[in-house]
């Protein structure tokens, strides 16, 4: 599902109405059905409802769902803060059948809300959408948090909540504090802002019949669904041995943090790696094999180890930030020539070598989380959070890297600048070892995989769905712990990727 920038959703918007031929005020008929019909099943016809317009096609579609609701007998009435003057085209089509159906319509008199927002049970926003610029101006911003003040009202926002811009990058003052907001055709880029998403509140997209072909020549951005999992993720042959299933190499391991590299190595080989092998300190080795017996062992020691005789490897987790691991990891950059996912420990050292990437030919994968990923990036935590799309494309095209910005909205970005988001998993992943088996998972589905992005989009969605499954049925948001999540794999494994 492709994600869009204002300009993008124009863009869609010209080539439909222009090259396609369908007419404004028919898609604004079907944003606006759609919206109410999912609206109707939030709601009941008791409920006082209240829609929100303003001057321009975000207006046109309120007037759209207001009628779609009177008609079907809802207690609605509309509430414009332009005079309908203002109102012009499409919405102006749309405001005459309004007023010619007899559904109750107000205008702000004199600057004064000659409707109360208080005792309202629903909320919808139609005031403005992705025609927004800037800073909410009077009196949209004093009648936006009269809105959010009104807390028994279940507030619903039509394509995005007025206040916020669709693109990233843009700071909100005040914004329209939404439940629920449906979005017109394609989520836009700001619904996937951390900071935004108190004012989105849940997101559904409705389809109004747009035609998104118009933007393929684009770096793509898309949301990464189940049905793109169950469409690529890698098929078992009947007649296939371990070794179709791909060797993996886990490099890793400082003697004080022996989970990480045996956590990796457990989440590989339950997302079906063929054969795991795990170079540590010898002193480790036999702490770790019990744990993982399944897995194969190796001294890490880079006169033996021959890291090319394996199909990917992951380096990082447990290695430590000694001087010794820095020069041991630069080694391994220099010698592997196979696809290599770089995290933890591995990040921190490939902060004073990045340079390094440039030259590099085999692929590489960063896993970094929001601080490791501003300190590889020369950026602050703050600074990525409001841009994480441009900023992390920017890097991923000049180093030659695929980058896993990790967080609740994961941004895998692929050499080529196309993202993808993952969105699955909730707050019991926020503890320590979960990226430890994230890695583990993807390096798992890397070896199996003929593509790097779909191992990557896939392996960060079934870690997400796997903790999904785990604190619905057997566990709560407080006590997984990241090894329950390699355990919970099969669930997933067994009802998304059959
Ligand atoms: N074909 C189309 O163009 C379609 C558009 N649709 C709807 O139309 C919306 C876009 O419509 P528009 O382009 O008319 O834009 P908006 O409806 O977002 O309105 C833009 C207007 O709002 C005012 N405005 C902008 N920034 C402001 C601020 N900071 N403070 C106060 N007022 C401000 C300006 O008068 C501007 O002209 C979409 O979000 C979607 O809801 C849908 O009806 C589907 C079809
Ligand atoms: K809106």
């Amino acid at each position: 599902m492709r994600i869009v920038t204002a300009s993008e959703m124009y863009e869609v918007d010209r080539f439909t109405m222009e090259e396609v031929g369908l007419e404004g005020k028919m898609l604004m008929e079907n944003a606006g059905r759609a919206i109410a019909e999912g609206i109707m099943k939030e709601i009941s016809k008791q409920d006082e409802i209240l829609v929100l317009t303003g001057p321009g096609n975000n207006g046109g579609d309120g007037f759209v769902i207001a009628r779609t609701l009177y008609l079907k007998g809802y207690r609605v009435r509309v509430y414009s803060l332009v005079p309908e003057e203002k109102i012009k085209g499409d919405a102006l089509y749309h405001l005459n059948i309004l007023q010619n159906v007899g559904v109750p319509f107000h205008r702000l008199q004199n600057g004064e809300l000659a409707v109360r927002l208080e005792g309202m049970d629903v909320i919808i926003d139609a005031m403005l959408g992705i025609g927004t610029k800037g800073a909410l101006r009077s009196p949209y911003a004093e009648i936006v948090d009269k809105a959010n003040k009104c807390e028994q009202a279940m507030r619903f926002a039509v394509d995005i909540p007025t206040g916020l811009s669709s693109d990233e990058g843009v700071e909100t003052e005040v914004a329209f504090k939404a439940h629920k907001t449906f979005t017109v055709q394609c989520p836009k880029e700001s619904a996937f802002i951390e900071a935004n998403a108190q004012y989105y509140g849940e997101l559904e997209v409705v389809d109004i019949g747009l035609f998104t072909e118009s933007l393929v020549n684009r770096p793509g951005k898309k949301v990464w669904l189940k049905e793109d999992v169950v469409r690529t993720f890698p098929v078992r042959e009947r007649f296939s041995h371990k070794g179709s299933h791909g060797r993996g190499l886990i490099i890793g391991g400082a003697p004080n943090m022996p989970g990480a590299v045996m956590m990796a190595a457990r989440a590989a080989l339950r997302a079906g790696a063929g054969l795991v092998s795990i170079a540590a300190s010898h002193h480790l080795i036999s702490t770790i094999a019990p744990y993982v017996p399944e897995a194969t062992y190796t001294d890490l020691n880079l006169k033996t180890l021959d890291i090319d005789s394996f199909h990917a490897a992951a380096v990082g987790m447990g290695l430590g930030r000694s001087e010794q691991s820095a020069s041991l990891f630069e080694d391994i950059l220099r010698l592997a020539n196979i696809p290599i996912i770089i995290d933890a420990d591995g990040l921190y050292h490939l902060k004073k070598m990045k340079n390094m990437l440039k030259e590099h030919t085999a692929p590489v994968v960063l896993t970094p989380h929001f601080k490791e990923a501003a300190d590889l990036l020369d950026t602050t935590v703050s600074a990525l959070k409001q841009n994480p799309f441009s900023l992390t494309r920017a890097f991923s095209t000049e180093y030659g890297v695929y980058f896993l910005l990790k967080g609740p909205y994961t941004i895998i970005t692929t050499t080529d600048g196309d993202q993808y988001v993952v969105t699955t998993g909730n707050e019991s992943l926020a503890k320590g070892g979960s990226g430890d088996v994230l890695s583990g998972i993807l390096l798992g589905l890397l070896l199996q995989s003929h593509h790097i992005t779909e191992a990557l989009c896939n392996g960060r969605f079934i870690h997400g769905k796997t903790a999904e499954i785990l604190t619905r049925h057997t566990h709560s948001r407080y006590d997984l712990l990241a090894s329950d999540v390699i355990e919970g794999l099969p669930m997933t494994l067994r009802t998304i990727c059959k």
